[in-house]
C-alpha cells in the first residue's frame, strides 16, 4: 500500500520547470529518499506534497485519496530548521509547538525520548549543538505521533557526529513503523538510511525503486585466459552463458562481464571450465557509488 502518490506532478516558476510530470508512489513503511543535485526539484516536490506549493499540473494523493484537512495531522514535516526560542528549554519549546499543533502534551515525552534529548529537556536550547537542535526539530515534527515524516536535507550543515546522530534517529523513527520521505543530495546518506530512492535531475525523474536495485554497485568480473589464447574464444563462451551479461573487451586481451543476481565468480569459473576453458585471471571490480549515480543521471 502506498501512503503518498504523485501523478504527473509538475511545477513551473515562471519559465523555470522545477518539476516535470513526476509520477511516483511512496510505499508505507519505506524510508524514501529523493536524491539529486542542487536545483533538481527535491524541495519543490516536498513542498507540493505538503501543500505548501500549488502544482502547475498533476495531483498529489495522501493515504489513497486527495489531501483533506485531517490529512496534515497524519504528517510531520521539517522543511527548514525552525527557530526555537533560545532561552527556553527543549521541553518548553516543544510545549509551544504542541500547543500550536494541538498535539497531546504526553507526546512531548515520547518525542524527547525518541530524539535522545529526554535527559537534557530542562536545558536552554541556546546551549545546544546544531545537531541537538536538529534532533529537537525532528522531535517537534514527531509531536502528535504522525504516521509519515517528511524531511528536507536533515543533515545539512551538521558535523560528523551530528550527521551520524540524525541518521540513526531517522532509522529509529522508521523502525517504529513510520514512513519517511527525505530529500538529500548525499549519495552515501541515501544508501545508508533509505530503503527506496527516486533520482531527480533537472526536475525529471531518472530512476526509482529499492536502493539495492537502483544504487547497486554491481561487481564486474574481469577474466583472462592463458597467454596465446584468443580473447574471442572467451567472449563467445561468456556470451553463451544465460546468467552473464554486458560482456566487454578489456586491456591485455581480457574480457569483463556482469553476473545476474544469485550467481558467483566461482559458478562462472565452473561453467567456463565445463566448456574446456581454464582461466589464468579472475578479478572482481567494484563500481563506485558515484559512478553509478552519474550513469543514471547521464543515461537520459
Ligand atoms: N520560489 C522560486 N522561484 C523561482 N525559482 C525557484 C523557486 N524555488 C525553486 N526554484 C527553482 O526551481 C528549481 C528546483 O529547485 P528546488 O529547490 O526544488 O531544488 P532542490 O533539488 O531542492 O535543490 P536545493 O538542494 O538546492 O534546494 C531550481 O532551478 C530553482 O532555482
Amino acid at each position: 500500500m502506498s501512503v503518498l502518490d504523485f501523478d504527473n506532478l509538475s511545477k513551473n516558476y515562471g519559465r523555470t520547470a522545477a518539476l516535470r510530470e513526476l509520477t511516483l508512489s511512496i510505499p508505507a513503511g519505506s524510508v524514501y529518499g529523493l536524491l539529486g543535485p542542487n536545483g533538481s526539484g527535491k524541495t519543490t516536490t516536498l513542498g507540493l506534497a505538503l501543500g505548501v506549493l500549488r502544482p502547475s499540473g498533476g495531483t498529489v494523493r495522501w493515504f489513497g485519496g486527495p489531501p483533506v484537512a485531517t490529512t496534515r495531522r497524519r504528517i510531520g514535516a521539517l522543511l527548514e530548521t525552525p527557530n526555537f526560542y533560545p532561552y527556553l528549554s527543549a521541553r518548553q519549546n516543544l510545549q509551544i509547538v504542541a500547543d500550536v499543533k494541538q498535539a497531546d502534551s504526553r507526546s512531548i515525552e515520547a518525542a524527547l525520548e525518541t530524539v535522545g534529548l529526554a535527559q537534557r529537556q530542562r536545558e536552554a536550547v541556546s546551549g545546544f549543538s546544531l545537531g541537538m537542535k536538529q534532533r529537537l526539530a525532528i522531535g517537534a515534527a514527531l509531536l502528535g505521533q504522525p504516521e509519515v515524516l517528511v524531511l528536507d536535507e536533515p543533515t545539512n550543515g551538521l558535523d560528523p557526529q551530528g550527521i551520524a546522530d540524525v541518521r540513526e534517529l531517522v532509522k529509529r523513527v522508521a523502525a517504529e513503523g513510520r514512513t519517511i520521505v527525505m530529500a538529500s543530495h548525499l549519495l552515501d546518506e541515501i544508501e545508508k538510511v533509505c530503503t527506496h530512492v527516486a533520482v531527480l535531475h533537472k526536475g525529471q525523474l531518472r530512476a526509482s525503486g529499492p536502493v539495492s536495485g537502483i544504487l547497486s554497485t554491481t561487481d564486474r568480473i574481469v577474466l583472462g585466459l592463458p597467454p596465446g589464447t584468443a580473447a574471442d574464444v572467451l567472449r563467445a563462451a561468456l556470451s553463451s552463458l544465460p546468467f552473464v551479461h554486458d560482456v566487454r573487451p578489456e586491456n591485455e586481451g581480457r574480457v569483463s562481464c556482469a553476473l545476474a543476481v544469485g550467481h558467483t565468480p566461482s559458478s562462472l569459473n565452473q561453467a567456463l571450465f565445463a566448456q574446456g576453458l581454464t582461466l589464468a585471471h579472475l578479478e572482481l571490480r567494484h563500481r563506485r557509488l558515484e559512478d553509478q549515480f552519474l550513469s543514471i543521471i547521464n543515461n537520459s
